[in-house]
């Protein structure tokens, strides 16, 4: 409740949470774990994650960003957005295993609620979205990144992208499971699924998680040249396709909202699964010492 009234707050009373300030012609607007650099005239923002130290996507995380995505979709300016992290090496570590551990059930659905909204919106946003993975991209980070028209992935080895929830001993939802078909195939997204296949920049290409591997210094300056070209396209025949092409993913969970929470807090609260992932957390911690 408390955060639906932050929510309220910051999007209505014009960022009394957030700053906005002007930047030679460019704007920008942060709170504390997204920053959002808009240029004027290219109608463009680039939308940084900033939650170190990998950028997990904790209830405020999700709920900052989906409020600043709400302000550029209400914004009639901005046409294209990419997105992108501020954490060195990580694009985004997916969701924060601490929300989903230890937690009671009314948490965990206010969780799961927030983590719908965020995908519906990026999912259907009418903007041009553009990944520019500059780093590691595990489960919710690969979320985030197929919600985008087009994914720039740098050619580091070290950062992997894919959805790996088997790993964790939990399941992919249905709607994770049908953005990866939608994107990769069903049958690389059976096997990716079931192996928790974390993709190196090359596989990744090559299978379609991404559509370019570039330099790693060369990711952003991609992504903006991206971005040029699918501004070219008129904005209404583009977000019509769009919709025409992502419409009944999306349905499929707007219908089952309700029941797909119950689903989520019913399992992620059994014993078994709470065990499966305070070993993955305890492996994490272990991996450092
Ligand atoms: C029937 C079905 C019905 C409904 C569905 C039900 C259920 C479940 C669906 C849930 C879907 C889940 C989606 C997810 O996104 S789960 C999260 C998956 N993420 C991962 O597996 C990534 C784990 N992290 C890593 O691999 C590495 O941390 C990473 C990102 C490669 C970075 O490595 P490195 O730079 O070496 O950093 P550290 O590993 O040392 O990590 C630093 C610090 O961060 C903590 N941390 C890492 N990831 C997370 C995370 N996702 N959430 C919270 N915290 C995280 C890590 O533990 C360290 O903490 P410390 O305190 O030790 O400093």
């Amino acid at each position: 409740m408390a955060l639906a009234a932050a929510r309220r707050l910051l999007l209505h009373a014009g960022s009394r949470l957030g700053r906005r300030e002007a930047v030679d012609g460019a704007r920008r607007f942060a709170n504390k774990r997204v920053l959002v650099e808009t240029e004027g005239p290219a109608g463009v923002a680039v939308m940084k994650l900033r939650n170190p130290p990998v950028n997990s996507l904790s209830l405020e995380c999700l709920t900052e960003f989906t409020i600043s995505l709400e302000k550029l979709e209400n914004d009639k300016s901005i046409r294209g957005v990419i997105l992108t992290s501020e954490c060195p090496g990580i694009f985004s570590a997916g969701l924060d295993l601490l929300e989903m551990y230890g937690r009671n059930p009314a948490h965990y659905a206010e969780y799961w609620k927030n983590v719908q909204e965020l995908w519906l919106r990026l999912y259907t946003s009418n903007m041009i979205l553009v990944s520019a993975i500059n780093g590691a991209s595990p489960a919710g980070g690969c979320l985030l990144a197929l919600c985008c028209d087009y994914r720039v992935m740098a050619d580091n080895p070290k950062y992997t992208i894919g959805l790996n929830e088997s790993l964790l001993g939990i399941v992919a939802p249905f709607w994770f499971k049908d953005m990866y078909v939608n994107t990769i195939g069903h049958r690389e997204a059976e096997r990716a699924l079931q192996l928790g296949t974390l993709f190196s920049p090359a596989e990744a290409l090559k299978v379609g998680v991404v559509d370019e591997v570039v330099p790693e210094d060369q990711v952003h300056s991609k992504a903006r040249s991206v971005m040029t070209k699918w501004l070219a396209i008129p904005d209404h025949s583009r977000q019509l396709t769009k919709n025409m092409m992502r419409k009944a993913t999306a349905d499929s969970l707007i219908k089952q909202r309700e029941a797909d929470i119950q689903n989520f807090t019913s399992f992620i609260s059994k014993d078994s699964i709470q065990k499966s992932l305070h070993m993955y957390l305890e492996k994490l911690k272990q991996k450092k010492g």
